[in-house]
Order: structure tokens, then sequence, then C-alpha cells
């Protein structure tokens, strides 16, 4: 059984904090990390801003820079409640349809990015479950048919799965399209946006810059679809390393002279290109079949037979395309609600409305699956209506 309820806070009590610089009209809220006191301001003066600023106590001062949100967001009300090395902050609805969404703010991740220049390393997360299914990793060298099987499953199932489109400085092919097959990008941009914490992966492939931004994971979750992530061995290894759970597959061509053949078929590169990617995919082919990385390796011998064992590892065999998605569920957190964090379960407690006062309205929040890293980790957590505490801890219930 789980401790009291171990920090909550909500509204700054101690007005006194030297130089406390939030504009007026903002609600506050803070925590308390080792000798640090986070202030957390939202303001509702039109600018949706969110601000967080870092008292050091020992030195008596406070750290620059204030941090800012990534995304304007209303954050006029807000309960925060601190977790392992970050502040999940609940924004507050001030309609009534308006849902939960968390605001992840990583204080290791934010020192890390303070000695650097970052200053935006929060991340808005909207509180939905969505498809609770793991993203895809695909990788496999030049010319394999990565791109090819992407497609096909996303024109089978476009409900089902979303493209995370990467950034990239390599110059776009005739038929490609800014901000579809990628984000084209300059090397200066790239870099500084990296540096800006911005990316959850990025690599260096065949001379160029390529990345996964935070931005292009979120988009596919927040339509409630299931991510699939076509990147490089390298950055497959990052992922991998990150607290990102994904499934993890690598595609292999059945020979070397089969690859040639396709890559010079595409005709999109030019004959440098094609001998340099032809060079590399030998290196990435041996990284893809021995390293640990990837779940499954797929031959990607005849095209619509390697689609189906591809659908079957994805479970999607005899799947019927028509069949209905099941909605991503949703909460509503309401004014008025206090929060209490017990283990890894934050439970938080909607006040009764003055028209239903018998109802018990009770959320269980299951935290245990955020570990650190970049902000952005809110996604996909799991939550249950319960009607007791003790229901909450033992878990026996089962949100319908
Ligand atoms: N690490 C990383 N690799 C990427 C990303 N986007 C694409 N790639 C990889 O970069 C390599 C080159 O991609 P591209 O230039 O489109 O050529 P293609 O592989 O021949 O289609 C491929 O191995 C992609 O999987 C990304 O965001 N991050
Ligand atoms: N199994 C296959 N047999 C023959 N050609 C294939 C097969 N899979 C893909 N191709 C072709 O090979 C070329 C490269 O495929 P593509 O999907 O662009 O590779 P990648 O995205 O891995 O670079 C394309 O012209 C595609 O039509």
């Amino acid at each position: 059984m789980g401790e009291a309820p171990a920090f909550l806070v909500d509204d700054l009590k101690n007005e006194s904090l030297n130089g406390l610089q939030l504009k007026n009209g903002t609600s506050k809220s803070t925590t308390i990390i080792g000798d640090k006191t986070y202030v957390i301001g939202g303001a509702d003066d039109g600018t949706l801003s969110i601000e967080v600023q870092i008292f050091d106590r020992n030195l008596g001062e406070w750290v620059h820079p204030t941090v800012h949100g990534t995304k304007p967001m209303s954050c006029k009300g807000h309960s925060s409640v601190l977790l392992k090395d970050r502040i999940l902050i609940l924004k507050k609805g001030s309609k009534p349809d308006d849902q939960i969404w968390f605001l992840e703010f990583d204080t290791q991740y934010v020192r890390q990015l303070q000695k650097n220049l970052g200053t935006e390393v929060v991340a808005w997360s909207k509180g939905v479950t969505g498809n609770a299914e793991k993203p895809i990793v695909i990788s496999g060298p030049s010319g394999v048919g990565k791109g090819t099987l992407i497609s096909m499953l996303m024109k089978e199932f476009p409900s089902m799965f979303g493209f995370s489109v990467s950034h990239t400085t390599r110059a776009p092919r005739n038929m490609e399209k800014d901000g579809v097959h990628y984000h084209f990008t300059d090397k200066c941009l790239m870099e500084k946006e990296i540096k800006d914490g911005k990316f959850l992966e990025f690599a260096s492939v065949h001379g160029n810059l390529y990345g996964t931004s935070v931005e292009a994971v979120e988009v596919v979750a927040d339509a409630g679809k299931r991510c699939i992530l076509d990147i490089d061995v390298q950055g497959a290894r990052s992922v991998r390393a990150s607290s990102l759970e994904a499934i993890f597959i690598f595609i292999c061509p059945p020979s070397m002279e089969d690859l040639e053949k396709r890559l010079r078929g595409r005709g999109t590169e030019t004959e440098e290109q094609v001998l340099k990617r032809l060079r590399n995919a030998e290196a990435e082919i041996k990284e893809g079949k021995s390293s640990k990385i990837f779940d499954f390796i797929l031959y990607n011998d005849n095209l619509e037979e390697c689609y189906e064992k591809l659908k079957k590892l994805l479970g999607l065999d005899g799947f019927v395309a028509a069949a209905p998605k099941s909605a991503p569920r949703e909460i509503i957190l309401p004014m008025d609600h206090s929060l209490s964090k017990i283990d890894d379960k934050i439970i938080i407690n909607c006040m009764p409305s003055e028209l239903d006062k018998d109802s018990k309205n009770l959320i269980m929040l299951d935290v245990s699956s955020l570990k650190g890293g970049a902000p952005g980790r809110t996604r996909g957590l799991d939550f249950q209506a319960i009607s007791s505490f003790s229901e909450g801890l033992t878990g026996a219930n089962q949100f319908s």
C-alpha cells in the first residue's frame, strides 16, 4: 500500500519569494525539488502563456532564464504535482467541455538544457490515452522498400496509422511535398532546433541531417493514431535508449544485387548518391541484424509476402479494414478538483457539482510508465474512473 500523499501543491502560499515577476492575473503553484523551488505561473491575458521560474534556495536567487511553454496554452487555473524528476501540471478546465491537459516539466532536462541555451522545454500533452498501442519504428537500407511498405499500411488502415514526418536537410525529390514526406529545412535552423530540445532523435545519414521532432510524434498521437517512424539505425538506437516504448522492425533486402536494382530503378538519386547509399547499406544491414535494437527482421523479397508478414507481426492479419476504430478516451477536468499522489498513482478528486451532489468522481492516473527524458511522455498515460481511493490503489476496477 502506498505512502500518504507525498507532495501536493496548489496555489502559491509563499508570496514573499524575492523577485517573483509573474504577470498580474496569473495563477501560481510551487513545487520544491531538492534546493530548488519551481514556481509555475499561467496567465489568461491573451498571451496564453505559462512560465516556470526556478528559485535556488541555496543561492537565494532566481535561476535564469525563465522557462516558457512550447505551445501557447492558457493555464490560468492549474494544479501541479511532483513525479520523480518532473512536474506534472494539470490545467483546470474553464469550459464545461475542457479536457485534462498535462504539462510535463522535466527538471533534469531543464537543467541540462539551461547549460546550453534552451529555454523552451515544456510540452503540453492532451489527456487522451488514444490508441495505446506502441509506435512502430521501421529501419533498413536505402531502397529496401520501407517507404513502399509504410504507404501500403497507411493506405489500407488510414485511420489507424499516422506517419511521423521527419525533418531533413536533404533536397526534396521530384514528387516529395514539404510537410508530407519530410519537413525540408536547412542545417543551421535544424541544429538550433536540436539544441533547443525540439527533437526526440536525430542523425547524420548519407551526408544529411535527419530527425524526428517531438511535435511530429505529438501530431500523430493527437489524432489518436499509432505512429510510424521511418528512421535509420542510429535513430532507432536513440529511440531504443529513450523512454519512448516502440516496436522496432528492420527491413532487409534479399541480396545486395536486388537492393542496387531497386535503388537504381527508383531513379531518384545521382550516381554518386547511389554509390554512397550502397556503401552505407552494408554497415546498416550488419548493424540491423547483429545489434539488439530490433524486435523483428523482415526480408523484403516478394513485396506482397513481406507486407503480409508485417501485418501479421502488427496483429493486423484478418483485420477487417472497415471495422470501427475505437474513439480515443478523453477525460474532463473540472475547475474544482484536488490531487493526491500515492506511489505511481495520481488520484484526481473532482468535486461533485451543485446539481449532482451525490456523484463520486475520482480519476486515477497511472504514471508508472513515465521515465526520464525529454518532455512529451504523458501521452498514453492510463487513467481509470474509480469509486474510492482504496480501489485506485489495488487497481481492481477497469475504466468503462
Ligand atoms: N535518424 C533518422 N533517420 C531518418 C529520419 N527520417 C528518415 N531517416 C532515414 O534516413 C535515411 C535516408 O532517407 P531518404 O533520404 O528519405 O532515403 P531513402 O531511405 O532512400 O528513402 C533512411 O534510412 C531513413 O530511414 C529521421 O527522422 N531520423
Ligand atoms: N519487394 C520488392 N520487390 C521489388 N521492388 C520493390 C520491392 N519493394 C520495394 N520495391 C521498389 O524499390 C524501390 C525502393 O523502395 P522504397 O520504398 O522507396 O525504399 P526505401 O523507402 O526503403 O528507400 C521502389 O521503386 C519500390 O517500388
